[in-house]
């Protein structure tokens, strides 16, 4: 193995004299590490069992050497499982015995033989990521250069007092004195004439467990290990060619973990780091008809949940609302649209509007009839409106609870869009055959971009609880008078979108109706504005919540907020009405800014007077900061030279005995940028939190949720 093998390798070499716990505790660092673990003694003592097997003369250096080198040797490297093999001979408890360990300080003079499997030695450690090896010539002959070497050691009463526990746990017996001596003192003695295990070389920290208990000695084990590493990382450059080695590196010793076929998909392009692919756009299907027809009641029964707002009075669902559904492992957006009437006035026509442009966007339509009641006047101008739009149609006659009223479904073919199906979307009846049919006029993807638009203009929402100036922001920053603004809460209703010239670029901004203080008590139109906070958010990229600076933050202030948040768009805070501060109100608002949303303290927030206009200008920069981090690609050479530092200087605490290793990272997709980690355990919930923090003041993200998720993989199992 060379120098530079050995740098990119975890290998934590560890020596010391007998009974001092190099094997016990050598295991369990390994068990903690998710390393493998050599035991070098071991491969001596084979040796030594292969001579008294073979009654080879041990004095004898080139009989020794002979039978080593015409013998087969394997040797576990799993903390977990020890094994060792000679000839096809399972010897791993019979190299344990007294005249196994009588001899092998004999054989491991021999020069040549040490050489020999000092070499055997290296090739095994170069074959591991991540390993932890013991025996008394490790951190001076076998590894010198690795990261980590420690000495472990304990005083020679400690050390015999252990090994004679050890021997009455074994054996049920005490132990001979004399024999207890020639094991431990005498041979280390020996030992001690070919290799140095007594005093630290340089380089080397000293572990002494004379005061520590089993436990207490692989904590400091730990900790000197975290120590180094940390020390180690902090030396090395990172240039981009030696970040991108190391995470080609870190991305090979992967293929040791159990990587589900999704992990190869994800890990499959890590090194293009060029744009993101963009996602593929699921197929639309609008369901539209006339109100109270039981479309809702449809969309929950695809949806297989009650979702979807079910009220028993006609034209309830007012707006559009989307959902994700799905039927036989293909994906769908399902938009359940409030219902269409001709010649509707009021709310109940730009209801009907919304549904015209929720088929505009669609895929398909499912036209949704009450069989009961037949075609009515109204259901034939939704069939004329319908054919404008030249999409395919799929017909539901809806009601049909038994197969005694099918013929009244058969009555609608009458309406000429083909096959009428029928279904009772209260019982489930006939959904099936409905959305197989469905399946067959669904493109792939959709054609239309799906409900969020992409390219032109960056889409803005601004939020916020009724009457804290979102009208008057949106009125300032146009240049007119828009939309109409009212002292009563509530006014503005409906989205609208406007196209605002600002900071020399063109911005979308959709307006949104306030949201009511509880939901669940709000009713009718007020109730449906929240709903179209929740659809502004989905067509926007990025959120303006705006808060009153004259009063209180509230909790429904606070709920807007987590609302944008969970919509993973980017985030601006603008905290409205400051021409309304005093000196008093500023002290406390600066507190229950820290204290209620400290949760986004990484959104820019800007200090505004939609009234006067005050830092209008203010905006533009806030918004294309919170746009810049939302789109940003962190390159995955960067991120694991990163990680490897923050792991290096702050690992893991160690849970269970064990410390989850981050074995590689990658950010799966931007908008907001999503991070998957692969680890070797469960990373805290803190840990995770910390590691969003570093990432935030390391590369910035102003503005943007950061997700990061994870992917505990084990390692593969040896005969794998
Ligand atoms: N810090 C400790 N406190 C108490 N017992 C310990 C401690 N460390 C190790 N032991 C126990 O001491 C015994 C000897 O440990 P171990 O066999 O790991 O030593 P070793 O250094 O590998 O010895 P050798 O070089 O002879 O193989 C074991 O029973 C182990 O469980
Ligand atoms: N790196 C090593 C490891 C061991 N030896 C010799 O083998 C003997 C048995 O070792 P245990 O750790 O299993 O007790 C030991 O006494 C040494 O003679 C070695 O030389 N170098």
């Amino acid at each position: 193995m060379t120098e530079e093998n050995l740098a990119e390798h975890l290998v934590i070499a560890i020596d010391g004299p007998s009974g001092s716990g190099k094997s016990s505790v050598s295991k369990a660092v390994a068990r903690a590490l998710d390393a493998a673990y050599l035991d070098t003694g071991a491969m001596y003592r084979a040796v030594a069992w292969l001579c008294l097997d073979q009654e080879l003369d041990t004095a004898n250096e080139e009989a020794v050497l002979e039978g080593l080198r015409d013998a087969e040797f394997s040797i576990s490297t799993d903390p977990d499982d020890e094994a060792v093999e000679v000839n096809s001979n399972l010897i791993t408890e019979a190299i344990r015995s007294t005249e196994v360990t009588s001899v092998v300080s004999e054989i491991a003079a021999h020069l040549q033989v040490r050489a020999f499997l000092v070499q055997a030695q290296q090739e095994i450690i170069a074959e591991h990521p991540a390993i932890v090896v013991e025996g008394r010539d490790i951190t001076t002959v076998v590894a010198p250069d690795a990261p980590v070497r420690i000495l472990l050691t304990a005083d020679e009463a400690t050390r015999m007092s252990r090994r004679g526990l050890q021997i009455v746990e074994q054996t049920d017996q005490l132990p001979d004195q004399e024999l207890l001596r020639e094991q431990v003192k005498d041979r280390d003695a020996k030992d001690a004439q070919v290799n140095e295990f007594m005093v630290a070389a340089d380089g080397v920290v000293t572990v002494d467990s004379t005061d520590l208990n089993f436990e207490e000695t692989v904590e400091a084990v730990l900790a000197v290990v975290n120590e180094q590493l940390s020390n180690s990382a902090q030396r090395v450059e990172l240039e981009d060619e030696s970040d991108h080695k190391r995470a080609q590196i870190l991305r090979e010793h992967l293929g040791d973990y159990e990587l589900e076929p999704e992990d190869e998909v994800l890990l499959a392009d890590w090194e293009d780091d060029l744009e993101l692919v963009p996602e593929k756009i699921p197929p639309v299907l609008a369901v539209v008809g006339r109100p109270n027809v039981g479309k809702s009641t449809l969309v929950n029964r695809i949806l297989g949940r009650r979702e979807a707002v079910v009220e028993d009075v006609p034209g309830v669902t007012r707006d559009r609302v989307s959902y994700p559904a799905e039927w036989n492992g293909r994906e769908f957006t399902m938009v359940d649209t409030g219902g269409w009437e001709q010649d509707a006035k009021g709310i109940h026509r730009r209801v009907a509007e919304q549904a015209e442009m929720a088929v505009d966007v669609a895929d398909a339509v499912l036209f949704v009839v009450d069989a009961t009641v037949g075609a009515t006047a109204t259901d034939e101008a939704v069939v004329r409106m319908l054919r404008r739009k030249k999409k395919p149609i799929i017909l539901a006659a809806n009601k049909i609870d038994d197969f005694h009223q099918e013929p009244e479904a058969a009555a609608l073919w009458g309406l000429g869009l083909g096959t009428p199906y029928p279904v009772s979307a209260i019982h489930g009846r006939g959904t099936a055959d409905l959305l197989d049919a469905v399946m067959e006029e669904l493109p792939e993807q959709s054609a239309y971009g799906g409900l969020v638009p992409t390219g032109g203009p960056r889409r803005v929402a601004l939020i916020g609880r009724p009457n804290v100036g979102k009208s008057s922001l949106l009125n300032k920053l146009a240049g007119e008078e828009r939309v109409v603004v009212d002292d009563i809460a509530g006014t503005t209703r409906d989205p609208v979108d406007e196209l605002v010239e600002l900071g020399d670029q063109t911005w979308r901004f959709v307006d949104t109706a306030g949201i009511r203080r509880r939901q669940h008590m709000a009713h009718g139109a007020e109730y449906y504005a929240s709903l179209r906070t929740q659809t502004a958010l989905d067509r926007a990229e990025v959120a303006v919540v705006l808060i009153a600076a004259d009063q209180v933050i509230s909790e429904q202030d606070v709920r807007i907020v987590q609302l944008a948040l969970d919509s993973g768009r980017a985030l601006v805070l603008a905290i409205n009405k400051w021409d309304l501060l005093d000196d008093e109100r500023r002290k406390f608002l600066e507190r229950e800014i820290e204290q209620d949303l400290s949760f986004v303290d990484w959104a820019p927030r800007v200090n505004i007077s939609a009234a006067t206009g005050w830092h209008k200008d203010k905006l533009v920069p806030a918004l294309e900061t919170a746009l810049e981090s939302w789109d940003k690609r962190l390159p995955t050479a960067k991120l694991n030279a990163f990680l490897g530092e923050l792991v290096a200087a702050h690992p893991h605490p160690v849970r269970g005995g064990k410390q989850p290793r981050i074995l590689f990272g990658t950010q799966v997709s931007a908008r907001p940028p999503k991070f998957v980690l692969f680890t070797t355990g469960f990373l805290d919930p803190q840990y995770r939190r910390f590691i969003t923090r570093r990432l935030r003041e390391t590369f910035g993200f102003k503005g943007t949720p950061i997700e990061i998720g994870m992917r505990v993989r084990e390692r593969r199992s040896r005969n794998d």
